[in-house]
This record gives C-alpha cells, structure tokens and sequence, in this order.
C-alpha cells in the first residue's frame, strides 16, 4: 500500500515549562501543508528493509519508519517482514516532521496490513513512545497540541494560506535548540489564543498578523545565517515564521502566483543549496491509496 505523508508547520509554537527530565511543556498549533513524501509498504518474509531515494537517510534501526515498525512487530508478535520504500521530498532534520510523519504512516501501512484493528488514539499513544510530532501525524489537520506536544485537539480548519518553504542546507538538531531555550529570558509569548479565535471566524489575515514561533530566538543564537534568511524572506512577502525547531523559513503570500514569484526572486537570491518549494495548507496529514 502507498501512503502520502505530509510534513507540519507550527502556526503558533509556544514553551511554557521545562520538566525536570529535560523535556519542554508546549502550547502550540500544528498545521500540516502540501509537502508530502510517498512510502510504499508491502509485506516481506522477514526483517524490516527500507530503501530510498535519499542520499544520507539511514535506512538500519535509526530511521523513525523502522523503529515505528519494530514497536509493533515486537507488541503484537507479527508474522514475516516489512519492506518499505520511502520517496523522500521533505527536506530533513528541517523543523517540518519529516521522520514523525514518516513514522505516522508506517503505524498506519502495519495497522492496515496486519488487519490490528487499532484505533487512531491507540496509534497515536504508541507512536507518542517514538517522538512527540507523531500524534499530530497520525491525527492531522490543525490541532492544538498541549503537554509535551502529544494531547491534542482538533481546531476549526485553517483558511487556505500560501506559503514559500525555504530550507537552507543546514540540518537542526531539535534537542539542542530545547536544551539551549532560557526560558527566564521570554518576555513575549506567543498569542495563540489570538489564533484560536482567528481560525474560528476564518479570518485569514488574524492568523497570519499572529504567528509566531518562540523557538526561534534560540535558533537564531545558535545560527546567525537562519535570522538572516528571516529577514531576508520578511522583505518579500506579507509574513516570515520559522517552522518548528527550525532551520527552515515559511514566508506566507497572497496566493500561488505571488508564492511563485517569491520562489523564482528567491532562488536567484540565494545559493542553489537552498531548497524553495511552493505550498499551501491542507486539512490532513496522511492519504493511502
Ligand atoms: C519542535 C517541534 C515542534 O513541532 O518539532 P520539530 O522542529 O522537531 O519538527 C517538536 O516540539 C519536536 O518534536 P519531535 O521532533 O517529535 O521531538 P522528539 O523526537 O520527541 O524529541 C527530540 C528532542 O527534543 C526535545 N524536546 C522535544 C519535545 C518537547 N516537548 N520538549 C523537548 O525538550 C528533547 O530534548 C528530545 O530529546
Ligand atoms: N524517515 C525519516 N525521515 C527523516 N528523518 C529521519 C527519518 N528517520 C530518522 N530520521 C532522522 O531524524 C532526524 C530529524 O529529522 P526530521 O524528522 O526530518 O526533522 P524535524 O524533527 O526537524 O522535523 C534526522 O537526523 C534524521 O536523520
């Protein structure tokens, strides 16, 4: 079976507390957009055996699909192997889920393929024991996510924004910027009340005046070069937001053309190591066929 696999932004992405085991109480909306990779997944003689078109993805016991699949082979003592191929186009380690929702859709692919009969929650629990982005993956849409990220509750749909996706070559490790997060230092907290109310009266331009994302004057500090593409994406569209841990940058814009335009200015702007994509929102995070 193929599933396509879409990646996440944060509209809002807000810390509120660090737990004494290093992780960070958040509030945050996640949203998911038109990225998608596509996997492919069908049932093997043994093993779990990934391949894919990605150059440097590990495709041994580290990658998020074969530790997702190892979780249920080993909970529900399943019979033979899974083979997946994994079509990589989100950028990785980029802030924008790219592993968690890959994870997502193999808990899916093995739901279906062993006929386990479990629920999304129950999916959703166990692909929690994985990574705190995977929830959201299963459930899809835009959700507010709470606690460490993984309660979540479904928000009104959000009015279809567009947006540029710039990625510098630059991967993000997500535990550095949490772990260099001093909290002490916030003075200004993200208004994803504001958000809330924005997207219950569907008012597009409320959504885009508030985004906001507090981890990125921790990234920021740690790469000076992903506050300079802020600004310099800021000065080409109506709102500049870093997505999730970073390093990638989302410039929102008017419509599809304008995101075309932005991307075209964009790409002579920057290094050919940039990669800039197109996309919009969309009201759901995985789609089997
Ligand atoms: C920042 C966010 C925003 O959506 O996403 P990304 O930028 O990674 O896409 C998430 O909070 C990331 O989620 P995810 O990437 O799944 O995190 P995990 O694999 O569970 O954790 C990676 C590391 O981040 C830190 N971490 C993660 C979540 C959290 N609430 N507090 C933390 O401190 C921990 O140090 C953990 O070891
Ligand atoms: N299937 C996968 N897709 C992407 N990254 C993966 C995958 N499996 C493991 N990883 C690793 O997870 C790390 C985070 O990648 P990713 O989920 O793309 O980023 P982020 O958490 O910033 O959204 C990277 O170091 C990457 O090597």
């Amino acid at each position: 079976m193929d599933i396509q696999a879409y990646a996440k932004i944060n509209l809002t992405l807000d810390v509120l507390d660090r737990r004494t085991d290093g992780y960070h109480i958040v509030k945050m909306i996640m949203q998911n957009i038109s990225l998608y990779d596509n996997l492919s997944f069908s049932r093997g003689n043994s093993g779990i055996e990934i391949t894919t078109n990605h150059p440097h993805l590990p495709t041994g016991p580290s990658n998020l699909v074969y530790k997702a699949a190892e979780l249920l082979f080993n909970e529900f003592n399943l019979d033979g192997g899974l083979e997946i191929f994994i079509d990589k186009q989100i950028p990785v380690a980029a802030g924008l889920a790219g592993g968690s929702t890959n994870a997502a859709a193999t808990l899916v692919a093995i739901n279906k393929l062993w006929g386990l009969g479990l629920t999304k929650d129950q999916l959703a629990t166990r692909g929690a024991q994985l990574g705190a982005d995977i929830p959201f993956c299963i459930k899809g849409g835009t959700q507010l996510a709470t606690g460490i990220g993984t309660q979540l509750k479904e928000l009104p749909t959000c009015p279809k924004l567009y947006l540029v996706v710039v990625n510098p070559p630059l991967e993000v490790s997500t535990a550095q910027v949490y772990q260099n997060l001093t909290l002490d230092e916030v003075t200004k907290h993200p208004e994803t009340t504001k958000v809330i109310k924005a997207l219950e009266e569907k008012n597009k331009k409320m959504v885009i005046n508030n985004l906001s994302n507090l981890l990125e004057l921790t990234t920021f500090d740690l790469y000076q070069e992903v506050a300079t593409l802020k600004d310099n994406v800021e000065s080409l569209t109506n709102k500049a937001l870093m997505s999730g841990s970073g390093p990638t940058v989302l410039g929102f814009v008017k419509n599809k053309s304008q995101a075309k335009a932005v991307q075209a200015k964009l790409q002579e702007e920057l290094s050919s190591k940039h990669r800039i994509l197109v996309a919009q929102t969309v009201n759901h995070g995985l789609l089997d066929s």
